[in-house]
């Protein structure tokens, strides 16, 4: 088997850079990918041994990035983000020359006693892009290599695959997260959601823009599991879903276009008021809007939908008898919208935990509550369930029938939510099963709270390792002296907030500033960036 490795890494050289897994796994110009993908693969066989023979996904895709780049992530076996520490090897593999390759797979082996002799084995899938194929013959030449028994599951949306290792890992035991089969995860969630929406009405088609990518032939699958509109279900029109023309990927659509241009893809053909939403290349985010006749394009981001879960689910559980004894909670990142934070802290009365930029970080401080909601504001996240909240669903005996209907739509929105991660189709689901409950229009939705004008600018500086942060990277430590005349700055500003931190994906350090007016906030944004260019500049 030695000898496989080492024969393996010299057709799949390293060319003269340094990688790093970094938030989103690796991630760049996919022609530069082949000997990352193929030690990635290394890392998943020793990560599936160390654990005693569980299965690791590898997921092949660059998300929202262009069409030429590509990218490859490692999923743990409950459906989670690869552990921390783990990242730190799959970079050392990433990086050790040809000749070496064998030699720091072993000593990995070694140092974290891993016995050659168990069981690895592996699951894999990858997006619509044309370089997946040969990315994929990378990662099959190391697994061979590695003597991991593997599972091609071709192409999938990212959070299918994650759905797809928690169900390999749990399949026959009394977790059992359900069929191990792409089919499986829809019947999950049709089922699921006909008995959310179950006497509710869905009033209108909800259009969603498939970013070209693999949630486009993904969600017609779907469809076919879902009640149809003319039976009391939902009517979905899919746009964007051109997968034959791979260079239409992310294309002026999809939900970080929207986003970041706070507008609809200039394909939209949507009439006002019509609820349209936006997935990701890879489908994991979500991103919904509207066209208000009054006030133009509106934008209802992750946060949006962090807050209407958590109102809706806080809601359930007060109807059910259970608010007492469920701890809820929402968990952002800093880049929430000021005001989204305030109304669930004020209005729903919920608690609010910021955490670094990242979802594995969101996960995991979403786990510390019985419903953890969580969501970055550019549309991706999910609701965890804990255990004791799944009991309390099942055994809780209801008191009278509006009781036994909130028990059973929490019940359905444990199945109907993907509870391994962050998932556009399965979220998409979970907003239009609210919006039927409520009776809402997007436009009711969009008036619960008021977005502060925010700007968010990328900064180029010579070094952004030498920018480091402290609570949750609201703060600078580093350079010294820079945070506190962030805070003279702040202090001049109404509803002023700002802060800067290096970006884990791109070489540049970002800016976000919100305040009372869109000039303000404007401002504010560029003066703390200038601060921090010439802060960057006196010190590289
Ligand atoms: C401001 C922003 O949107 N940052 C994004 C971006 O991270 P940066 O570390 O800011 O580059 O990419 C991450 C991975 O996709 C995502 O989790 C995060 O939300
Ligand atoms: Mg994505």
């Amino acid at each position: 088997m030695a000898d496989a490795i080492l024969a393996a890494a010299a057709k799949h050289p390293k060319p003269d850079l340094t990688f790093q897994y970094g938030t989103a796994g690796f991630r760049m110009k996919a022609n530069l990918l082949d000997s990352v993908v193929f030690r990635v693969g290394l890392v998943a066989a020793l990560r599936s041994r160390k654990l005693g023979g569980l299965t690791i996904g590898v997921m092949i895709t660059a998300s929202h990035n262009p069409p030429e780049d590509n990218g490859v992530k490692l999923v743990d076996p409950m459906g989670e983000m690869l552990e921390n520490s783990w990242e730190a090897y799959a970079t050392t593999l990433a990086n050790a020359p040809d000749a070496e390759v064998e030699n720091v797979y072993h000593k990995l082996e070694k140092d974290l006693k891993i016995n050659p002799e168990t069981p690895a084995r592996v699951i894999y899938a990858r997006d619509t892009r044309t370089s997946g194929p040969k990315l994929v013959a990378a990662l099959v030449d190391a697994l061979k290599a590695a003597g991991a028994e593997y599972t091609d599951y071709r192409l999938l949306t990212t959070p299918q695959l994650h759905y797809l290792t928690r169900c390999t890992n749990t399949e026959g035991t009394p977790q059992s997260y359900g069929d191990v089969s792409e089919k499986g995860y829809y019947e999950k969630l049709g089922t699921a959601f006909a008995r959310a929406i179950k006497g509710k009405k869905i009033v209108g088609p909800v259009t969603v823009d498939c970013a070209n990518g693999v949630g486009g032939p993904k969600l017609a699958e779907l469809v076919k599991y879902l009640p149809k509109g003319s039976e009391g279900g939902i009517d979905i029109k899919i746009v964007n879903d051109d997968v034959l023309r791979p260079e239409t990927l992310n294309h002026e659509c999809g939900a970080d276009f929207v986003k970041t241009k706070q507008r609809a893809p200039p394909s939209s053909k949507a009439a006002p008021n019509d609820r349209c939403c936006s997935l990701d290349g890879d489908a994991d985010r979500l991103i919904y809007y509207f066209n208000d006749p009054e006030h133009g394009f509106r934008l209802l981001d992750g946060d949006r939908i962090a807050t209407l879960a958590a109102s809706f689910i806080g809601d359930l559980a007060r109807e059910a008898g259970l608010a007492e004894e469920l701890k809820i909670g929402v968990v952002q990142t800093a880049y929430a919208n000021g005001a989204s934070t305030k109304y669930v802290e004020k209005t729903l009365g919920l608690p609010v935990v910021c955490t670094p930029t990242g979802v594995k970080w969101l996960h995991h401080a979403a786990t510390k509550f019985d419903v953890g909601v969580y969501f970055e504001a550019n549309g991706h996240g999910t609701v965890v369930f804990s255990q004791q909240a799944l009991k309390a669903f099942k055994i809780k005996e209801p008191e009278s029938p509006a009781q036994a209907s909130a028990l059973e739509t929490l019940r359905a929105l444990t199945d109907l939510i993907n509870q391994t991660v962050g998932d556009a189709l399965s979220d998409m689901l979970l907003v239009e099963t609210i919006l039927a409950h409520k009776a809402w229009t997007p436009r009711e939705w969009d008036l619960t709270y008021t977005d502060l004008p925010n700007r968010l600018v990328r900064v180029e500086v010579a070094d952004r390792n030498m920018f480091k942060t402290t609570d949750a990277e609201r703060k600078l430590v580093e350079p010294s002296g820079l945070q506190e005349q962030i805070d003279a700055l702040v202090k001049k500003f109404k509803d002023g907030r700002s802060f800067a931190r290096a970006s884990g994906t791109e070489d540049a350090l970002r800016v976000y500033a919100e305040a009372a007016t869109r000039s303000e906030a404007d401002d504010l944004a560029s003066k703390v960036a200038a601060l921090c260019k010439l802060e960057g500049s006196i010190k590289s």
